[in-house]
């Protein structure tokens, strides 16, 4: 029987205190055996396993991108335990059969636990809904056609209404594809003016929004926003929250840390959906964060090969990396801020994504009994970031270059080391 046996660490909640796993699961730390393994974790800070409510993994279909294997091992390197990979995969993740599928890889592959978000219409075409119900059957709770708006509102009643039967939940990319269609692919506001790049105003993102959550209120569905990036967005949650509305919503560590002047040099590697936006947005999302309007923190990890990014900023392709650095980001923008203690990033980046996913065995809090999900964070220690450096396939790394915090010395998976350095 192998036990690891963790001491020193610094628990949330002030206290510093050993940790024992035996079986994938955390026991009493006066049962340890003479043969246990130990870590000596003084000075570090043990959190839950982290849970991405929203990556991109590429497989199947685009594995020269990301596979299950890289993109979990780049999870297990951010701290990750769990992921929710969305389903504009090839082909589309719209049938319980493509869900057995993922899983299937992830079983032989995977570094975290992967959790196969369902498409809400067939082929992400925003028409006919996906085999909702199949794919409830084959474990799913989240739903999501991400990367498009399900924009149609009568086929978003309909699928809040199919997904309220097995409390599903629908993660809407909220993007009006006329107000923000093709060639949007800036903030509109003076940088775009300037660069001469198609505008994507910020209200093409809440009236998507004021709309869903009218819809939400109307089928009492749980309805939850992708990669929120506007302070109006934000203004339509708080008043959806103080009707009762069941609606929840991610923040991207990107939109946390950059603003719309990253595109200034024109380097598509900042060429993202939904764009960068101005400091008065990043300021609103940092608040929301911080005071619960907003959640969770969801990378929309999004891995694209050199071919599809080494283009002229118009043509280049949406997406950038985020798994390796979303707490290093979140500790710069909200824990140095003051705006979030260590308890609140368990929250922001555990416990809340784990329950809105609807996972029960990820995000529970490091106690006797529970399973052994588990990063050791460094709270001191930094690098500068180095694109080659990535356990991810491909190099659109948004941080290149940048002194970042970095944090995760070691990574534990239902008892399984995925990553550690220490
Ligand atoms: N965020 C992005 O810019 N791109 C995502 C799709 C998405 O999240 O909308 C992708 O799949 O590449
Ligand atoms: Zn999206
Ligand atoms: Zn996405």
């Amino acid at each position: 029987m192998t036990e690891l046996l963790i001491t020193g660490a610094r628990l949330i909640g002030g206290d510093a205190g050993d940790l024992l796993i035996r079986d994938g699961v955390f026991v009493d730390p006066a049962s340890a055996g003479s043969d246990v393994e130990r870590i000596d974790a003084d000075g570090l800070i043990a959190l839950p396993g982290l849970v991405d409510t929203h990556c991109h993994l590429r497989e199947p279909g685009r594995e020269d991108a990301e596979t299950i294997e890289s993109g979990t091992r780049a999870a297990a390197r951010g701290g990750y335990t769990a992921v929710l990979a969305m389903a504009n995969v090839n082909p589309v993740t719209d049938t319980a059969e493509a869900v057995e599928h993922m899983k299937a890889v992830a079983a032989e592959t995977a570094s975290a636990a992967v959790h196969p978000v369902g498409a809400v219409t067939k082929g992400l075409a925003g028409e006919e809904l996906a085999e909702l119900g199949l794919m409830a059957r084959a474990g799913v709770r989240l739903f999501s056609d991400d990367g498009k708006c399900v924009h149609d509102s009568l086929v978003m009643r309909r699928a809040l209404e199919y997904v309220r039967a097995f409390d599903g939940v629908i993660a809407q990319h909220a993007q009006d594809p006329r107000l923000a269609g093709a060639g949007a692919c800036c903030h509109e506001g003076e940088i775009s003016g300037r660069l001469g790049l198609g505008g994507w105003p910020a209200v093409a993102e809440s009236v998507i929004v004021a709309r869903d959550v009218q819809l939400a209120e109307m089928t009492g569905s749980r309805y939850h926003v992708c990669h929120v990036s506007t302070a109006e967005s934000i203004d339509v949650i708080r008043w959806a929250k103080a009707r009762g509305i069941n609606v929840t919503a991610e923040v991207t560590p990107h939109h946390l840390l950059l603003t719309t002047s990253a595109v200034e040099g024109y380097d598509p590697t900042f060429k993202v959906n939904p764009p960068l936006r101005p400091d008065e947005h990043v300021e609103a999302l940092r608040e929301a964060l911080a005071d619960g309007t907003i959640e969770c923190v969801g990378t929309d990890h999004a891995p694209h090969a050199a071919h599809d990014k080494d283009h002229a900023f118009s043509d280049a392709a949406f997406g950038m990396l985020g798994l390796e650095a979303s707490l290093a980001v979140v500790m710069d923008t909200m824990v140095a801020e003051g705006r979030l203690d260590w308890a609140g990033v368990a929250e922001r980046m555990a416990y809340a994504p784990a329950r809105i996913a609807g996972l029960t065995d990820q995000g529970r809090p490091l106690e006797v009994g529970e399973p052994a999900n588990l990063v050791l964070v460094d709270p001191e220690r930094r690098r500068t970031v180095d694109r080659a450096a990535s356990l991810s396939k491909s190099r659109n790394n948004p941080y290149h270059g940048r002194d970042l915090p970095d944090p995760v010395r070691l990574t534990l998976w239902a008892g399984r080391t995925t990553f550690r350095d220490l």
